[in-house]
């Protein structure tokens, strides 16, 4: 490895983004990169790479954008995101560093949007606009600091700038389906985006997608948590209204984004090999989450019966595009209603099979989990209350019935009367969820951990 590389391969394990944690890295390959701002001898530089990470025989590919600027030029304040020092494209050794906490990189950044053909001159990375969309520059990044998957720069009450990390070639979906819900109130409309061409990729690849940013608005984690928490010490609302009149919007509003979703995209109705395919990736799913997280192993049996029930299901199913990692983090409340963020899917399997086509049950069954995330990472701090589990656990039966009846009201497939379905897809989500905090918030293991063991043990769905 590189100089450069041998210093990313110590950085890369600790960021919050990366999706490889608790596997060590086996190898670091720069695959491309870019000089994307310049902005003279004594800098700053910023630089996109793309990076092959090789994990036990696996490699995955990631985005980085490093800042570079010679030793002592390098603000104080930066100096707590320096990678260290080394040659990045040829020259001198320089300091290279995250470039998202760079203010002046990220205002120039912002800027390429407006100069499409500008600095970088192998044409290999292209800055997107919409054709009429003119970008307001000026203003500099301020990046997003919450549990994120990917990195978010906001820019004043404009723009967020989402950077994709871990890249998948092709289109992200976040970019495609919130391209074709734009015009729609429940989304924020999509401004630009950053292409790349990838090596042996005839299709460019998302890089970053800018878009509306919408001011003054809470996300639906924060204000079900809180409702929650205020229920606990006492000082809730009780079971009615609280969180549920919200609950029951959100189920209306996610009817209508998955109308408006397949009003634009192609739809299908799902067969029998279709299911049973569906079913075995669950398996499979289940089947990898048990090798890493051994306390699931226990609840395997009753979760595999549950797929097998799933597979066997003979209701025409309708299938389209979906949200596809649907949960209270991903949808703000802004004062006329919620808006839904965040079409990536699950960021750690491979785009095309995020594209597939699936049922929107599948969002459904996400939210739900995320109601009982809710209540169960609340109760975290509380073992043992049992008035304590009772209230958090009727909190989540409320605004589950809630969302689901909104969901209902709306216009989508009622859920009480698909539950074989959402049980199926409750337990992947969870399965998924297990895998997700092992890796990244073990601390919140339990949380998902619970639910399964809870549903396990509950007789399956009659009929
Ligand atoms: N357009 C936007 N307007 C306002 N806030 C946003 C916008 N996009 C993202 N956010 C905030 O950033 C958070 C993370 O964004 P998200 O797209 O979910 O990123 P990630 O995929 O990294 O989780 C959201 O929960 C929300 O609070
Ligand atoms: O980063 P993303 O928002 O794309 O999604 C990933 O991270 C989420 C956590 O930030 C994770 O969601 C899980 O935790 C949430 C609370 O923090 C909870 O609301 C969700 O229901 C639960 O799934 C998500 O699964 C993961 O893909």
């Amino acid at each position: 490895m590189s100089q450069l590389e041998e210093l990313l391969a110590v950085w890369l394990p600790r960021q919050r983004w990366f999706s490889g944690k608790g596997i060590p890295i086996r190898q670091i390959r720069v695959e491309s990169r870019h000089t994307l701002v310049s902005a003279g001898p004594e800098g700053p530089d910023l630089h996109v790479l793309v990076i092959q990470a090789g994990q036990r025989g696996l490699s995955s590919r990631y985005q980085l954008l490093l800042g570079s600027r010679p030793p002592r030029s390098l603000p104080p304040d930066l100096a707590r995101v320096a990678i260290g020092v080394c040659q990045v494209s040829g020259g001198r050794p320089k300091v290279i560093y995250d470039a998202a906490h760079d203010a002046q990189l990220t205002g120039l950044l912002l800027e390429r949007f407006t100069a499409p053909t500008g600095a970088e001159p192998s044409g290999r990375v292209r800055f997107r606009t919409l054709p009429g969309g003119r970008i307001r520059v000026g203003s500099t990044g301020r990046i997003l600091t919450g549990e994120q998957s990917n990195t978010s720069l906001v820019y004043g009450e404009d723009y967020v700038l989402k950077t994709f990390r871990r890249l998948w070639p092709g289109t992200n979906p976040d970019l495609e389906l919130n391209m074709a819900l734009s015009g729609s109130p429940y989304v924020a409309r999509p401004c630009g985006w950053i292409e790349a061409d990838l090596a042996g990729h005839s299709t460019p690849t998302t890089l970053a997608m800018l878009q509306t940013y919408i001011p003054q608005a809470t996300d639906g984690w924060v204000l079900a948590t809180a409702d929650v928490r205020a229920l606990l010490e006492g000082s809730g609302s009780g079971h009615e209204p609280g969180f549920t009149g919200e609950a029951a919007q959100l189920g209306r509003t996610t009817a209508e984004v998955h109308r408006s979703l397949a009003r634009a995209l192609p739809t299908d109705v799902l067969t029998p090999a279709g299911a049973a395919e569906m079913a075995d990736a669950m398996v499979e799913r289940l089947a990898m989450a048990s090798a890493e997280v051994p306390e699931l192993a226990e609840h395997a049996p009753r979760v595999m019966e549950a797929y097998a029930d799933f597979s066997e299901v003979d209701e025409p199913l309708p299938i389209q595009r979906i949200h596809g990692d649907y949960h209270l983090g991903q949808v703000i409340r802004t004062t006329p209603g919620w808006v839904v963020l965040d079409f990536e899917g699950e960021p750690t399997v491979p785009v095309r099979d995020r594209q597939r086509l699936s049922s929107p049950l599948r969002d459904v069954a996400g939210m739900l989990r995320s109601f009982d995330y809710a209540a169960g990472y609340l109760l975290v701090g509380h073992p043992g209350e049992a008035g304590l589990e009772w209230a958090a656990r009727s909190w989540a039966r409320h605004n589950r019935e809630a969302f689901c009846r909104g969901y209902a009201d709306g216009g989508g497939a009622d859920p009480e009367k698909h539950l074989t379905v959402l049980r199926a897809f409750e337990f992947d989500k969870a399965v998924y969820e297990v895998l997700y905090e092992a890796r990244n918030r073990p601390n919140w293991l339990r949380v998902p951990l619970e639910s399964i063991a809870t549903a396990a043990a509950a007789p399956p769905v009659p009929g």
